[in-house]
């Protein structure tokens, strides 16, 4: 089975993603996609994530490519991967790559949907909005994609408590924690459910 990871940011996600099937029989990470060519989860890539053995191609697309052509969809296609694994991707995704690979996508949101999530909800600002609510807990979602951000089929949460005294920073902290430890072992799931 075949892995693609898309990420715009830091790409630790990616990285815990890409050594839990290091050594996997089976499945293997076939490309990795950013629309960011200063992210982080390029360097990560080129080292061969944290493991230093897993090289997958980089690749780095930009706005009209995405929205206004099929390239990256035919790349995914013509590579046959299996899954795509949104790790802190900041684009909407088309409808037309929805669409050619239905129920196979899957993106982390570090909240507990459907609350804290939609346009303009990611990274830091979700955490804020969280303590300026005064929200008892947070946590992560992993969902599949849809058309619209953050609105898919849920398919694993996991929560985790939020203090009085908590700041932005401590809750993103506990809730990368979460993301860590989860996200790796449901993409393996969602995997053999194909
Ligand atoms: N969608 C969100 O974007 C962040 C990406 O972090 P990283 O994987 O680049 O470190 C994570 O918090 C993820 O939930």
């Amino acid at each position: 089975k075949k892995i693609a990871l898309f990420a715009s940011g830091s790409g630790s996600n990616a990285e815990k993603i890409a050594d839990y099937f290091a050594d996997q029989e089976g499945v293997s990470v076939s490309l990795v996609l950013t629309n960011n060519p200063k992210a982080g989860v390029i360097d990560r890539a080129r080292r061969g994530f944290g493991t230093g053995r897993v090289h997958a191609p980089v690749v780095v697309f930009d706005r009209p490519t995405f929205y206004q052509t099929n390239q990256i969809t035919e790349l995914l296609q013509n590579q046959a991967v299996d899954l795509i694994v949104l790790a802190g991707f900041m684009w909407l995704v088309p409808g037309s790559l929805v669409q050619a690979f239905p129920n196979r996508i899957v993106n982390i949101h570090p909240a507990l949907l459907p609350k804290f999530g939609g346009k303009g909800m990611y990274g830091h600002f979700v955490h804020e909005a969280v303590v300026a609510a005064g929200e008892p807990e947070s946590g992560i979602t992993i969902h599949f994609v849809n058309e619209h951000y953050d609105e898919g089929a849920v398919i694993y949460q996991a929560s985790c408590p939020v203090a009085p005294t908590d700041t932005p920073d401590e809750v993103a902290r506990k809730v990368q924690v979460l993301e860590h430890a989860h996200y790796p072992r449901v993409v393996a799931e969602v995997l053999a459910s194909l």
